[in-house]
C-alpha cells in the first residue's frame, strides 16, 4: 500500500504586495499595491503545499503564531487544525479582516486557519495523486465560470501615469470597461461594485450596461452604503433587471426589511460572514444568497459544510473575492467546480491584477469564455514560483503599506471623504 501519512514539519509565512489600480468603493480608494500573506506547509516527507490569504499585521501576526503551533500535526486532520488554531489564538478577538472597515463579522479561527487547509488539502492532494477538488467530492463542472467585476476608478494613482485600464467615472466609462474585460476574458455575468456614486448615478449606469449586454446577468453591490427606503427605491427602479442586489443595507435587520419589499434577490458577503451569522439570517429571511468565501468560512472544507447548510434552508450560493494571486484563483476554482448549490458565476479580481505578478506559474489558470478550467494535475495544481516569492515579499517591505486602508488613502486627495452609513 501507498504510504500517505505526512507530519507538518515546517511552515513559513511571507506578506507579499502586489500592484493595485485605484479602484474605489465606498470606504474610499484601492491604495498602488494589494497586500496578502503566502503560507507554505512542508512535511516530514518533504512535500509542500501553499495556501494564500489577507496581508494586514494583526492577520498577519495570528497567523504566524498558528503557523508555530502546526508543527507535528497530520496534515488529514482537519479536526486538529481547528483545534491547534484555536489554541493558538486564544480568544476570537475582533480585527484583522483585512477588509478596509467593509466586512468586520467574521470569525477569526476560521479567517486564520483557511490558508493553511488550503495548504493542506494541496498536500494531500499530492500523497494521493489527485487534484483538490477530488477532495472536495469531486467536480460537478470541468471549468468554473468567473463574473466581470467592474469598478469605478481614476485614471491613475494621483502623481503616477495613467494605467492602462484608464478611467471609468460614468456610464460611458463603466461600459467600455466592461467591454474590454469580456473582450479578453469571455465573461458572461457582469458586478458592478456601487456605493460610490448617489443611487441615481449607479442606477444610470446598471441601465447602460444592460442596454450594452442585453443578454448577461448584472449585479450590482454598494457594500451596504444604502440606508432601507433607498434600498427599497433601487430594488424597485431597476426590478428584473438585476440578477441580484448584493449588501444594499447594513446588517441582517436592515437586509430582512428590504427582502420582504423586493422581489430581487438579496445576496451578502457582509451580513453572513461567518457559522454564527447563518441562523438569524435564515430566521429573518435576510438574504437568498451567501457569498461563500474561503479566507473568511475556514478554507475550503468548511465552504462545504456552509454549502450543506444551504442545502439545508434553501439559500443560493455565490463567491465573494478580494484582490488575490494565482494560488487564491487555483482554490477558489477547486471550490466552486466541487460545490453543487454554487450556481452563480464567481467574483474575481483578477483582471485588475497585471500578469507579470505572481507567485506561481498561473499557466493552468487561464481564462476561455469566461471560466477557469479546474486543474487536473495532483493537489492544487500550481507551484509556488520562489523567485517571483521573494520579489513581491521585497515589493512589500518596499511599499510601506501594513494595512488595507482605502479611506485613509482616499482622505490624502479628499479630507472630507465621508464615512457615515448609511451614505445614501
Ligand atoms: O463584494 C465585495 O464586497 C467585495 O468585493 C469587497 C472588496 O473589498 C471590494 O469592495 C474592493 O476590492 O474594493
Ligand atoms: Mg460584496
Amino acid at each position: 500500500m501507498v504510504d500517505t501519512s505526512a507530519t507538518i514539519a515546517d511552515v513559513t509565512v511571507t506578506p507579499v504586495a502586489f500592484r493595485d489600480p485605484p479602484l474605489l468603493n465606498t470606504v474610499g480608494v484601492h491604495e498602488p499595491y494589494a497586500l496578502r500573506t503566502v503560507v507554505e506547509v512542508t512535511t516530514d516527507g518533504g512535500v509542500s503545499g501553499i495556501g494564500e490569504t489577507y496581508g494586514g499585521t494583526l492577520h498577519l501576526e495570528r497567523l504566524r503564531r498558528a503557523a508555530a503551533e502546526l508543527v507535528g500535526m497530520d496534515v488529514w486532520s482537519l479536526h486538529d487544525l481547528i483545534a491547534r488554531t484555536t489554541r493558538a489564538l486564544g480568544t476570537d478577538t475582533p480585527g484583522g479582516d483585512g477588509m478596509s472597515g467593509m466586512v468586520t463579522g467574521s470569525s477569526t479561527v476560521d479567517r486564520v486557519m483557511s490558508p493553511f487547509d488550503v495548504a493542506c488539502l494541496d498536500i494531500q492532494g499530492k500523497l494521493v495523486g489527485r487534484p483538490v477538488s477530488d477532495l472536495l467530492g469531486g467536480a460537478v463542472r470541468p471549468a468554473v465560470p468567473y463574473s466581470a467585476y467592474l469598478f469605478y476608478k481614476w485614471a491613475a494613482h494621483p502623481g503616477q501615469e495613467d494605467d492602462d485600464w484608464g478611467a471609468a467615472l460614468d456610464p460611458a466609462g463603466l461600459v467600455e470597461q466592461a467591454r474590454r474585460m469580456i473582450d479578453e476574458y469571455g465573461f458572461s455575468s457582469v458586478k458592478l461594485k456601487g456605493g460610490v456614486f448617489p443611487p441615481d448615478e449607479e442606477i444610470a449606469a446598471i441601465r447602460a450596461l444592460r442596454e450594452a449586454f442585453p443578454g448577461l446577468p448584472l449585479r450590482l453591490d454598494p457594500n451596504a452604503a444604502w440606508s432601507v427606503e433607498t434600498s427599497l427605491r433601487v430594488a424597485r427602479e431597476l426590478d428584473g433587471v438585476l440578477q441580484y442586489l448584493e449588501d444594499p443595507t447594513e446588517g441582517v435587520e436592515g437586509m430582512a426589511a428590504v427582502a420582504g419589499g423586493t422581489p430581487t434577490p438579496l445576496a451578502t458577503n457582509m451580513c453572513v460572514v461567518s457559522f454564527d451569522d447563518l441562523a438569524p439570517a435564515v430566521e429573518r429571511k435576510a438574504v437568498g444568497i451567501v457569498l461563500s468565501d474561503h479566507h473568511f468560512w475556514g478554507g475550503l472544507r468548511r465552504c462545504g459544510q456552509l454549502s450543506a447548510i444551504a442545502d439545508t434552508f434553501g439559500l443560493g450560493l455565490s463567491m465573494h473575492s478580494n484582490s488575490h494571486l494565482g494560488i487564491s484563483l487555483a482554490a477558489m476554482t477547486h471550490l466552486a467546480a466541487a460545490t453543487p448549490r454554487l450556481t452563480y458565476a464567481c467574483d474575481t479580481h483578477w483582471p485588475w491584477k497585471r500578469p507579470d505578478e505572481d507567485v506561481v506559474d498561473t499557466t493552468p489558470l487561464r481564462f476561455t469564455e469566461g471560466s477557469v478550467a479546474v486543474p487536473t494535475a495532483p493537489g492544487l495544481g500550481v507551484e509556488l514560483d520562489r523567485d517571483a516569492l521573494a520579489r513581491l515579499h521585497r515589493q512589500y517591505l518596499d511599499c510601506g503599506l501594513r494595512d488595507r486602508d482605502d479611506t485613509g488613502y482616499m482622505r490624502r486627495f479628499e479630507p472630507s471623504f465621508p464615512t457615515e452609513t448609511p451614505r445614501w
